[in-house]
């Protein structure tokens, strides 16, 4: 149950003090699309990208990418500069160019990376960048984005770059394809000697019967890993009459069976195929996962097809492997290090076909890759989180665009709540409470979460604060942030009724702000799409959080609000709204003053001599 009361107190709503509710200072707008999902937490505004949290709506459609213009990025004052590390297809660079300053810089030693990077908003990279915790540090907190042009990210610090607040996009679908195509291309090259039978023949010599191959047909491929590449290798094999089975973990059943592909467990797989094409990324868990014991089980003379990662096999285990003749024949295209040595026994062996880390490479991969991570990247720079981003949760476009609204006020609520706080950096324990009329798994919170988290933090520390890194960050600083939803009887249309922000243990600026339980204590809804502050510890009030804030608590009596207006006036201060919320008639109430600048010192002084006010404070929002 809620710990929640509820705000029932009268309200007086001063409308004559209200401007438009139109001419607000926060605008948010949301992009979608099926291939992004947009993210609001101004991602990049560290950078200053996006500031006051303005967003601009676009199409982001090819078109719009191709003609849009640095003026998406008006907040970031200057166009962004994105550093490409390795070769991408000119029609990606071309969309990156249109809005952005483009250094096209390969081969990079890391010194020169490290160098390069603090001076960039993005970087794209292939497989070939290592993009380390030390590039993340070189980069002093400007890197917004790191833009995979390709599918496997096992080359950056994932960890690193979400304790940096950076994102991680990739692009995992547009090389499928070619991958899945150069694996068969392996497997029939290594079937039918072809590459060994090449350089032979180019060598003047005539060798037909050293190059008798093995068929494909009606032999058993295990898959190994079974997901966008995997599959589209199975499909492939089932059409050279191949009898296809799989191991994948975590591959629904229904999927293999579709294309006629039976799920196995490793060592189902690995003990009865006579070939073996791995397609699983390199993890912890698949690090060298073919190594000597897993060799040992294999049929003698089994053949290997890796277009994976080189990483999942103990080379010097296959090579050992390959000279028992447990494995008759491999065909690799990656390798644990890349390029390997010259003098590698595993890539001089006279059963094994090399090719230098192509899968990827035909020109229809390589534009469409380009073009994949180059959207990715810009519109991560825009603020919006990819649909492919590795490193931050994955919210859907829908339901982001309905809690557009709530963002911001959770922002708010936790910007309004540190600043309730004596010595803000105290505090441990924060509670989030959502009222809605939706059932506890019908909303997702964890952007609402990290907002509050962000204005939490970001206004007592120099500590950037988005959804990548929020939980991050307030697990580093100590702060326990816990979540209740309380379902109320409000209109299930709307994903969030109220939120209310509790921060436990600490004491306030503002007394008043605390709550009979003890806690400090502050509540906030959208209304007319625009968040408002309705309850400050045990007194309502509405509000409409623009601007900044002045919460005074005094003695209720006739002639309070012109007073405090006229000294404001005064100071040339514009007030935006006033609420008062009260105990009782002519007992305690509380004022909540909307104002458009920040008053002076005097203007202040002059507002706590007034001999009714009992207390006071000032709120930046
Ligand atoms: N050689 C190249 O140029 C090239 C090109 C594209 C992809 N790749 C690599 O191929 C691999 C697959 O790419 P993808 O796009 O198909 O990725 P994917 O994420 O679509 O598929 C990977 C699959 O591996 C499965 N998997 C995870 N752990 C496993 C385990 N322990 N055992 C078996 N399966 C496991 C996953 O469940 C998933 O279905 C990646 O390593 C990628 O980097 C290489
Ligand atoms: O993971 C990938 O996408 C492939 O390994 C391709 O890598 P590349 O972009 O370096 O060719």
């Amino acid at each position: 149950m809620a710990s929640s009361r509820a705000c029932t107190k009268p309200i007086i709503f001063l409308s004559a003090f209200t401007k438009s509710k139109f001419s607000h200072q926060y605008h948010v707008s949301f992009i979608n699309t099926t291939s992004h999902i947009p993210i609001y937490p101004k991602l990049s505004q560290q950078r200053s990208l996006v500031v006051n949290n303005v967003l601009k709506t676009v199409e982001p459609t090819e078109s719009s990418l191709r003609s849009s213009n640095s003026e998406e990025f008006g907040s970031l004052g200057e166009k962004p500069t994105i550093l490409v590390s390795e070769r991408l297809g000119e029609a990606g660079l071309q969309v990156l160019r249109g809005v952005g300053h483009v250094e096209c810089a390969y081969e990079l030693s890391q010194e020169e990376l490290c160098t390069k990077i603090s001076c960039c908003d993005a970087l794209i990279v292939r497989s070939g960048t290592k993009v380390t915790r030390e590039v993340f540090e070189a980069a002093k907190g400007r890197l917004k984005v790191v833009g995979r042009a390709g599918v496997g990210i096992d080359n950056v610090d994932l960890q690193a770059a979400t304790e940096f607040g950076c994102l991680v996009v990739n692009a995992p679908t547009a090389n499928t394809i070619a991958a899945a195509e150069h694996g068969i291309a392996l497997l029939a090259a290594m079937a039918r000697n072809v590459a060994q039978a090449d350089a032979s023949t180019k060598a003047g010599k005539w060798q037909r019967s050293k190059y008798v191959g093995v068929s494909m047909v009606g032999k058993t491929l295990a898959v190994m890993g079974f997901g966008k590449v995997g599959s589209e290798v199975a499909r492939r094999a089932k059409g050279l009459g191949m009898h296809v089975i799989a191991h994948d973990p975590y591959a629904p059943a229904d999927r293999a069976r579709a294309i006629g592909v039976d799920l196995v467990s490793f060592d189902q797989a690995i003990t009865t195929a006579d070939f073996i094409s791995l397609h699983m990324p390199l993890t912890p868990t698949t690090n060298k996962i073919f190594n000597d014991n897993t060799f040992a089980k294999m049929k003698k003379g089994v053949r290997i097809v890796n277009v994976a990662r080189g990483g999942v096999i103990d080379e010097d285990a296959l090579v050992r492997a390959l000279d028992s003749g447990i494995v008759a024949q491999a065909a690799l295209d990656v390798f644990t290090e890349e390029p390997p040595s010259k003098d590698s026994k595993l890539v001089q062996h006279e059963n094994v076909t090399v090719t230098p880390h192509l899968g990827a490479s035909t020109k229809e991969a390589q534009e469409g890759v380009a073009i994949e991570i180059a959207e990715a990247v810009l519109g991560a720079l825009k603020g919006e989180l990819s649909a492919t981003a590795v490193n931050a949760p994955m919210v859907a476009p829908e339901v982001l665009s309905e809690l557009a609204p709530y963002v911001v006020l959770a922002e708010k609520l936790g910007r309004l709540a540190v600043q309730l706080v004596c010595g803000g950096s105290g505090i441990k324990s924060v509670k989030v409470v959502y009222r809605s009329a939706r059932g506890p798994d019908d909303l997702d919170t964890r952007l609402l979460r990290a907002m509050v988290t962000k204005g939490l933090i970001e206004p007592i520390s120099n500590t950037i604060v988005n959804l990548v890194n929020a939980d991050f960050i307030a697990k580093q600083k100590g702060l326990r942030i816990s979540e209740e939803r309380v379902v109320v009887d409000s209109s299930p249309e709307l994903p969030v009724d109220s939120i209310q922000v509790q921060i436990s243990s600490v004491d306030s600026k503002f007394a008043s702000a605390v709550s009979e339980s003890g806690q400090i204590s502050i509540d906030g809804r959208v209304k007319f799409g625009e968040p408002h502050l309705t309850c400050v510890g045990s007194f309502d009030v509405d509000v409409s959080l623009e601007g900044n804030l002045i919460l005074c608590r005094q003695v209720d009596q006739p002639g309070m609000i012109g007073r405090v207006g006229n000294i404001l006036g005064e100071q040339n201060v514009n007030v935006s709204f006033m609420s008062v919320g009260r105990t009782s008639r002519r007992n305690k109430a509380i004022m909540a003053i909307g104002v458009d600048e920040e008053p002076n010192k005097e203007a202040l002084d002059n507002i706590g001599a007034v001999p009714a006010i009992e207390e006071f404070v000032f709120l930046k929002l």
